[in-house]
């Protein structure tokens, strides 16, 4: 158990940290998570005493760890820091073996109880096959691994992690990740600084938000990570959602451009169609869903982002009902899409389209026509802005239905 009581720390005469305070239990991996220069590796040097707070605490297990000898505390807690600085001519193996120095006495020498762990280290941390080679003669990547190899063989109950995927390619990511997460199920308790929000929510138990050295919410991912915080913490726009086949949540930041101001009613189904109503939603679209089998991860999405959807039961077919509800808020939409498989029953909502936009896919050849345009879900904001523009104001609308228009 790591825990910081209303931690302060000024440098320079900046105060850097405000009262922050949190905990991080035994088998649990707590993120730490927010913009350039909120604090959270000056968070992490207060947590392994490397830097002393104004004021607060940090304990390891209950003890205050300014009370520890450094030796104790590096017997407790292991770092990884956040850029490879090993600029030394060490090997792979000699370097790791450094973890075990809070083992060692001044002059004893490593036994074999030190080479195990050695080993073992860095087979887990996947370094064993770069032993002999020179640290200086790796990759960014391959470093960062040797740094957290070092500090597995410390052999310590907590593990400070900073930027621990930084250098990594996906593949390395998510390994390091797991390994934390197997670490953590055996025992170990982590706090990571993690820039990357999404691999945070999917594999922190909890996160903490930070933003001019103060915690802005801390807690389960799923709580923590709203629109609304990330907005306060990053001064940014988010569009947060699920990531599939899992309840992380899954942040997408949005462009800082103008808002594609349409309403798109959308017709599909399946992750193509879900795809676009995202895409759509994020870049600032009013969006309509259906007819589409409750379920459906269109539907899910829609259900998600707040858009109105048509959903009828899965396997029940469409009745009129709502073959009418969609076709009338297709009718009234300033596009179409089409994304995914649109089916048979809808053919008369998309029949009701004064403009259409097609996701190139399987569903396409059946409803090309002069009024389609075809486009990737990425480019969808792009042709959606081209299709007729939303009314001015109440008193000129601009009209929307081709009925509408023929009339004008
Ligand atoms: N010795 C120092 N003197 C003055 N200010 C400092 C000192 N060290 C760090 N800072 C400032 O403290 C703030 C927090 O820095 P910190 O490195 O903890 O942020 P961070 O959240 O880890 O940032 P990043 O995501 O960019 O790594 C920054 O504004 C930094 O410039």
């Amino acid at each position: 158990m790591l825990e910081a009581e209303d931690v302060s720390v000024s440098l320079g005469g900046t105060q850097i940290l405000s009262g922050v305070d949190f905990s991080a239990a035994c088998g649990s991996v707590v993120g730490l998570v927010g913009p350039n220069g909120a604090g959270k590796t000056t968070v992490l040097r207060t947590l392994r005493a490397t830097l002393s707070p104004d004021s607060g605490t940090v304990r390891v297990a209950g003890e205050p760890i300014d009370d520890l000898s450094s030796k104790e505390v590096s017997r407790r807690v292991a770092s990884t820091p956040q850029a490879t600085t090993l600029s030394f001519d060490f090997t792979v193996e000699q370097t790791v073996e450094m973890g075990r120095t809070p083992h060692l006495g001044r002059f004893e020498r490593a036994d074999e109880d030190d080479d195990d762990a050695v080993r073992a280290a860095m087979e887990r941390a996947d370094v064993a096959q770069f032993a002999d080679r020179t640290v200086t003669s790796l990759s960014g990547g391959e470093r960062q691994r040797v740094l957290l190899a070092r500090a597995l063989a410390q052999e310590t109950p907590v593990l400070l992690l900073d930027e621990p995927t930084a250098n990594l390619d996906v593949n390395h990511a998510v390994r390091t990740l797991e390994l934390v997460t197997d670490l953590v199920a055996e025992g170990k308790t982590a706090v990571a600084a993690i820039h990357d929000l999404n691999l945070a929510a999917r594999y922190c138990d909890e996160l903490v938000v930070l933003s001019d050295g103060e915690v802005r919410a801390a807690g389960d991912p799923r709580e923590v990570l709203t629109s609304e915080t990330l907005g306060d913490a990053f001064d940014a726009e988010t569009l947060v959602t699920r990531q599939p086949g899992t309840d992380a949540p899954l942040v997408t930041p949005l462009p800082d451009r103008a808002p594609i101001d349409r309403t798109v009613h959308v017709v599909g189904t399946g992750t193509q169609a879900a795809a676009a109503v995202a895409r759509l939603v994020a870049a600032g679209s009013s969006v309509t869903v259906g007819v589409v089998p409750a379920g459906d991860a269109a539907a899910e999405r829609a259900r998600e982002l707040d858009c109105p959807v048509v959903t009828v039961p899965p396997f029940a077919g469409v009745d009129s009902n709502a073959r009418a509800r969609a076709t009338e808020l297709a009718r009234e939409a300033d596009a179409v899409v089409v994304a995914g498989d649109v089916g048979d029953a809808n053919q008369s909502v998309v029949a009701a389209a004064s403009r259409l936009v097609a996701v190139a896919g399987e569903g396409v050849p059946r409803v090309e026509s002069e009024r389609t345009t075809v486009t990737t879900v990425e480019s969808l904001p792009a042709a959606v802005a081209d299709c007729s523009p939303p009314p001015r104001d109440a008193d000129d609308p601009v009209p929307r239905s081709q009925e509408q228009q023929d009339r004008y």
